[in-house]
C-alpha cells in the first residue's frame, strides 16, 4: 500500500488544513483484506467536523471539457481519463503528489479490485453464474474506456494508453466521489474505508463536502463510513469489498462450489471472490476448500506446508469439442422463444406473433449498407447441387477470449428433407483428430416426404467451434455473421446479452435449445427473399472452400488478403523521398528525435515500441501524429502531405476488396489516420495488427530511409495466422501477456506440442509469437509503399543503428470515421493564398484572426493557424508576437509548445 506516499501527501495537507493535523494514516485489515486506513490522532464529538473540501483539491466532473473527454459515456469515464492525463502530464506539486498517493495499477490488482481482474479471472468468474453480471460489467467498464481512449488520444496531444486509463477509472470507481455528491475526486476524503457499522459520514451542501462524526469517535480509531446500501454483491463488484452478508440472498449452490476451487488461486480477485463465497454462502461456503483443509491438517509442525501445485495458468484447452452438440430438426417452431428480436443495434424486438419477419422499421434505413450477406439457398425446390459461401464468423469484442469458431461452410447437397427420425445422424460428429480443428458432417440421404419447404441438408464444417455462451440448454451455442442481417433471440437474457455489442454489429445466432436450424434456416430465406432488404444483399465473393478445394485454387478476387504484401517501389517521386520532404518534414521530425524536450507528447515509452531500459526511458520511436505533422508544416510540407495521402488513397483503393474480413468493407476505404515514425536503435514494434482502432482494414507504409544504408533491423514481419486462430488480426481480439512472475509457463498447441513462453511475454489472441509463422520479411526502402490489410499480423524488428522513418497510413471501412484532419480544404485554401505565401516569404508573422474571421475557418483550418485560434480568442501576447501559454485551454499550451519549437529551430 502507498502508506509512504500516503504520508508526503499527508504532511503537504497538514501544512495548510489544521483539520488534516489530526489525521492519522495507516494499514488496517478488514476481512482479511489489508488496505490504507484513515485514523483519528485526537477525540471527535458527535457531528464535529473532521475534514472539509478545499475546492482546489477536488477535480469535478463538471469541470472536464475538450473534445478529448467526448468519446465518454459518462463522468467516471472522463474524470478518469482526466486523472490519468493529470497523473502523466502534471507538474503541480498537489496533485502530482496527491495522486501519487492513490493505489498503483498493480496494488488495485493486488486489493483483489474487480476492474483491475486479468481476463482469466474474469473468464472464470464468468463461469461463475452469482458472478457474471460482474465479469460483464467489467468488460463492458473497459471496452467503454477503450473507445473513449480513442477517442482521447485522437484529440489530445498527451497520449495515454490502457493501463493509463484504466488506472484512472480505478481511482475513481474506488473513490467515493459520486457516493458523496456528483462525480469527482478528492485525495483524502476518498480514503476512508467502508464498515456497515460507520463511525463518520460525508455531508453534501454547496459543492463543498465534509467528513463529520457520526458519534464519538476515539484517538486511534479508524474512520469508517458506509459507502452505500448496494448490498454486498455491488460492493464487491465495485470496491473488492467483502462485507458481511447481512439481509443479502446467499449465494447460488453452484456459485458456490465454483468458488470453493479457486480460493488457493493467484489472482487476488479469485481468492477474495473465494473469501466472498465463504461468508455468503451459509453451509457450503462454511466448509473449508479440500485442498486448503488437507494443506493444514496435513502440515507436520516445523515443516514447511506442501505448496499447492500452481494451475498452469496459461495453458489454454483446445476448444471445447467434445462437448459439441448440434441439433438440427426438420420444420418446427421454434421451442421456448419467448421474444424474438431483429435489427440494428437498439434491436427492435417483436412480438412472437410477428414472427413472419416483416422487416422491422428500424431496418428501413439502415445506417450503412449491408454487406457480404450470406445467399441462403431460396426455400424453391432445389435440384441442382448449390454452394453457399464460407461465413466470416465476427467476433464479439467483449467476448473475444472465448469464441473460437471461425469458418464454416454450408453447401447445398441433395434435395432431400430429414425427418424426425433422421435428427440423430444430423448431428455433426466431431473430427476423429481434433487437430485439425474441423467438424465434418455430410447428410445426404434422408427420405424427404413432409415439411417440402425444406429442400436441402448442408453439409458443415466448423473450424475450431467452442461454446459461445454457458447455455441453459447445456448445448453448443453457435453464432453465424451474415454480414449486417441478425436473426437473435432466446428471450434468455444471458444470452441476449453478448449481442449489445458494437453499432451495426449484427450476429445471427442459433442454438439448438431455441433456434432449431432448420426452422432458422427457413425464416432466413425468407427473410432475404423480401424485397425490401434486396438492396442491401450484397452477394458475397467470398470463395466456398469446397470449390476452391475442388479447383485446387481459390478463385481470384483481385485485392489483397491476409498476409499478403504490395509493394510499389517508386511511389514517392524522388524529389519528394530526397528533396523538401526531407528537407523539410523530415529534418524537423528529426529534431523532434531530441525526444525528451522536443517532442515529448509524441514519444512512445511503451515496451510494445521499445527495446532495453535505455529505450524504455527515454522513447526510441518518435510517433508526430497527423495533426503535429500539419502543425508544422510549411506549405511546400503540406503540400507534400496533401499529394501523398491522395496517392495513398487511390493506391489502397485498389488494392481493397471484399476479402477484407476484419471489418464490413462496403467498396471503399477511407484514411483514418497517419503518423511519421521515427525509429532509433531500439525502435521496435511488437507483432501486431492493426485492427485495434477506428476500424482499420487498410495499411500502408511509406519509407523515408533505406535498409542497410540510412537503418540497419527494422525489417518487417509479416505474419500468418497459427492454425489454433486461423482468422487472427480480426477485430475484437485480445492482446494479454504472460504474468511477469511466477511460471514456468507453457502454451499447449493444438497438436500436443508445448510451447516454453517467457514471462511477460506478449500474447496476441492467446498465441505467443513463436505461434505465428514469418511469411515475409520486408527490408523497407525510401520511396516505396508497403500495402496490407491491418488485420495482417506484423512487427517491426528492432533496429540495430541508424534511424529508420516511415509515414504510416491506417485506412478505415467506415467513411464516418474518417478523421477530419483528412478534410484538405482548408488546407487548399491556405495553399492557394498568396499573401499568406508572401507573409511566410518576408518572414512576417501571419496576421491576427478577428472573431468574424475565425468563424468561418474549417477544424484543419483552424489548426493549421494555431495563431489564429488563439488570436481568435482574443489572447495577449507574451512579449515575442505569440499568444500566452496560460491563455488557452491545457491542450493548446501543449500545441503552442510543440510549434514553437518545430518553427523555432527552422
Ligand atoms: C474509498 S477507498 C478507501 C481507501 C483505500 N483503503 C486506499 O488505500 O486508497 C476504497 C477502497 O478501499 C478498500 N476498502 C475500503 N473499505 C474496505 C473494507 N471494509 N474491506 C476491504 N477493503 C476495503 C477497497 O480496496 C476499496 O476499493
Ligand atoms: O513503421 C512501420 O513500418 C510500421 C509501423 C506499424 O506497424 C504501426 O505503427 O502500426
Ligand atoms: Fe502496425
Amino acid at each position: 500500500m502507498p502508506v509512504a506516499s500516503s504520508q508526503a501527501i499527508w504532511q503537504l495537507l497538514s501544512e495548510n488544513d489544521e483539520a488534516a493535523r489530526h489525521l492519522g494514516v495507516g494499514l488496517a485489515q478488514h476481512n482479511g483484506i489489508r488496505t490504507r486506513a484513515l485514523s483519528a490522532t485526537k477525540d471527535f464529538q458527535q457531528d464535529e467536523v473532521i475534514l472539509a473540501s478545499d475546492s482546489t483539491r477536488v477535480i469535478r466532473a463538471a469541470d472536464l471539457q475538450g473534445r478529448r473527454f467526448e468519446g465518454c459515456p459518462d463522468d467516471a469515464c472522463r474524470l478518469a481519463l482526466h486523472v490519468a492525463e493529470r497523473a502523466k502530464t502534471g507538474r503541480d506539486s498537489f496533485w502530482t503528489k496527491a495522486l501519487a498517493a492513490y493505489p498503483s495499477f498493480s496494488e488495485f490488482e493486488a486489493l483483489g479490485m474487480p476492474l483491475a481482474a486479468s481476463e482469466r479471472a474474469l473468464a472464470v468468474l464468468n463461469q461463475v453464474p452469482d458472478f457474471q453480471a460482474l465479469a460483464t460489467s467489467v468488460r463492458q467498464t473497459r471496452g467503454a474506456m477503450l473507445s473513449a481512449l480513442e477517442s482521447y488520444n485522437r484529440h489530445s496531444t498527451t497520449q495515454l494508453n490502457f493501463a493509463d486509463a484504466l488506472w484512472g477509472r480505478l481511482v475513481v470507481d474506488s473513490g467515493l466521489g459520486d457516493v458523496r455528491c456528483g462525480p469527482h475526486v478528492a485525495p483524502v476524503l476518498d480514503w476512508v474505508n467502508h464498515s456497515t457499522k460507520p463511525n463518520v459520514r460525508y455531508e453534501c451542501h454547496d459543492g463543498r463536502v465534509t467528513l463529520q462524526a457520526l458519534r464519538r469517535i476515539r484517538t486511534g480509531e479508524e474512520l469508517q463510513a458506509s459507502y452505500n446500501q448496494l448490498g454486498p454483491m455491488a460492493n464487491f463488484a465495485r470496491y473488492g469489498i467483502i462485507e458481511d452478508p447481512g439481509e443479502a440472498k446467499p449465494l447460488s449452490p453452484s456459485s458456490c462450489t465454483r468458488l470453493q476451487i479457486v480460493s488457493l488461486d493467484k489472482e487476488p480477485v479469485l481468492r477474495a471472490a473465494s473469501k466472498f463465497a465463504q461468508i455468503h454462502c451459509g453451509d457450503i461456503g462454511a466448509r473449508q476448500p479440500a485442498a486448503s483443509a488437507t494443506a493444514t491438517a496435513s502440515t507436520p509442525t516445523g515443516a514447511a506446508p506442501p505448496v499447492p501445485k500452481p494451475e498452469p495458468a496459461m495453458e489454454t484447452v483446445p476448444p471445447k469439442m467434445g462437448k459439441l452438440e448440434l441439433s438440427i430438426q426438420p420444420l418446427t417452431q421454434i421451442p421456448g422463444v419467448s421474444n424474438l428480436l431483429f435489427g440494428p443495434r437498439p434491436f427492435v424486438p417483436l412480438s412472437p406473433s410477428a414472427w413472419d419477419w416483416a422487416a422491422p422499421t428500424a431496418l428501413a434505413q439502415p445506417p450503412a449498407p449491408l454487406l457480404a450477406l450470406l445467399p441462403l439457398p431460396s426455400l424453391a425446390p432445389a435440384r441442382q447441387k448449390r454452394t453457399t459461401r464460407a461465413v466470416g464468423m465476427r467476433r464479439n469484442k467483449r467476448q473475444a477470449s472465448r469464441i473460437k469458431t471461425a469458418y464454416f461452410e454450408m453447401e447445398a447437397a441433395d434435395p432431400q428433407v430429414p425427418q424426425d427420425g433422421a435428427v440423430d445422424e444430423l448431428q455433426p460428429k466431431l473430427p476423429a483428430d481434433p487437430e485439425q480443428g474441423h467438424l465434418v458432417t455430410n447428410h445426404t440421404n434422408h427420405n424427404s416426404t413432409s415439411a417440402a419447404a425444406l429442400r436441402r441438408v448442408w453439409n458443415f464444417q466448423v473450424h475450431g467451434t467452442s461454446p459461445r455462451l454457458q447455455h441453459p440448454c447445456g448445448v453448443l451455442d453457435f453464432e453465424i455473421s451474415m454480414g449486417k442481417l441478425a436473426l437473435l433471440g432466446t428471450g434468455h437474457d444471458a444470452f441476449e446479452r453478448p449481442y449489445e455489442e458494437q453499432p451495426g454489429q449484427w450476429t445471427l445466432a442459433v442454438s439448438a435449445c431455441f433456434g432449431q436450424l432448420s426452422s432458422f434456416e427457413e425464416r432466413t430465406s425468407r427473410l432475404l427473399q423480401q424485397k425490401a432488404l434486396r438492396p442491401f444483399l450484397v452477394p458475397s465473393s467470398r470463395p466456398s472452400l469446397s470449390r476452391a478445394r475442388r479447383k485446387s485454387a481459390p478463385r481470384s478476387l483481385g485485392g489483397l488478403a491476409r498476409g499478403e504484401v504490395v509493394v510499389k517501389p517508386e511511389f514517392l517521386q524522388p524529389s519528394e523521398a530526397s528533396g523538401k520532404f526531407r528537407d523539410g518534414e523530415l529534418k524537423k521530425v528529426s529534431l523532434l528525435a531530441a525526444w525528451e524536450e522536443r517532442c515529448a507528447f509524441s514519444v512512445e515509452r511503451s515496451e510494445e515500441k521499445n527495446e532495453g531500459e535505455h529505450c524504455l526511458a527515454q522513447g526510441c520511436v518518435a510517433y508526430c501524429g497527423l495533426w503535429q505533422m500539419v502543425q508544422a508544416a510549411r506549405d511546400d510540407d503540406l503540400q507534400l502531405l496533401l499529394n501523398v495521402t491522395d496517392r495513398a488513397s487511390r493506391l489502397v483503393n485498389d488494392l481493397a476488396s471484399e476479402r477484407i474480413s476484419a471489418f464490413e468493407f462496403a467498396g471503399k476505404v477511407w484514411p483514418h489516420w497517419a503518423t511519421f515514425q521515427h525509429y532509433l536503435p531500439g525502435g521496435k514494434h511488437i507483432l501486431h495488427p492493426d485492427t485495434d482502432k477506428g476500424e482499420h482494414c487498410m495499411s500502408l507504409a511509406v519509407s523515408f530511409s533505406t535498409h542497410g544504408v540510412d537503418f540497419t533491423g527494422g525489417e518487417i514481419k509479416i505474419y500468418e495466422c497459427p492454425p489454433s486462430v486461423p482468422d487472427c488480426g480480426n477485430r475484437g481480439r485480445s492482446r494479454t501477456h504472460v504474468p511477469k512472475e511466477g511460471g514456468p509457463f507453457a502454451r499447449k498447441l493444438l497438436n500436443g506440442t508445448l510451447l516454453p513462453l517467457r514471462a511477460g511475454e506478449w500474447l496476441w489472441d492467446g498465441e505467443p509469437e513463436a505461434a505465428y509463422h514469418v511469411r515475409q520479411l520486408l527490408r523497407p526502402a525510401s520511396g516505396t509503399a508497403m500495402v496490407w490489410l491491418s488485420e495482417t499480423v506484423h512487427q517491426v524488428e528492432p533496429v540495430q543503428g541508424g534511424h529508420r522513418k516511415s509515414l504510416f497510413y491506417w485506412f478505415t471501412c467506415k467513411e464516418p470515421l474518417q478523421d477530419a484532419a483528412f478534410d484538405w480544404t482548408g488546407l487548399a485554401q491556405r495553399l492557394r493564398d498568396p499573401t499568406a505565401a508572401r507573409e511566410k516569404r518576408s518572414g512576417a508573422r501571419p496576421p491576427r484572426e478577428g472573431q468574424a474571421n475565425c468563424a468561418g475557418l474549417s477544424e484543419t483550418w483552424r489548426r493549421v493557424r494555431l495563431r489564429g485560434l488563439i488570436g481568435c480568442q482574443g489572447g495577449e501576447e507574451d512579449g515575442q508576437g505569440w499568444p500566452k501559454k496560460s491563455q488557452g485551454p491545457a491542450e493548446v499550451g501543449k500545441l503552442l509548445r510543440a510549434q514553437w519549437i518545430w518553427h523555432g529551430r527552422r
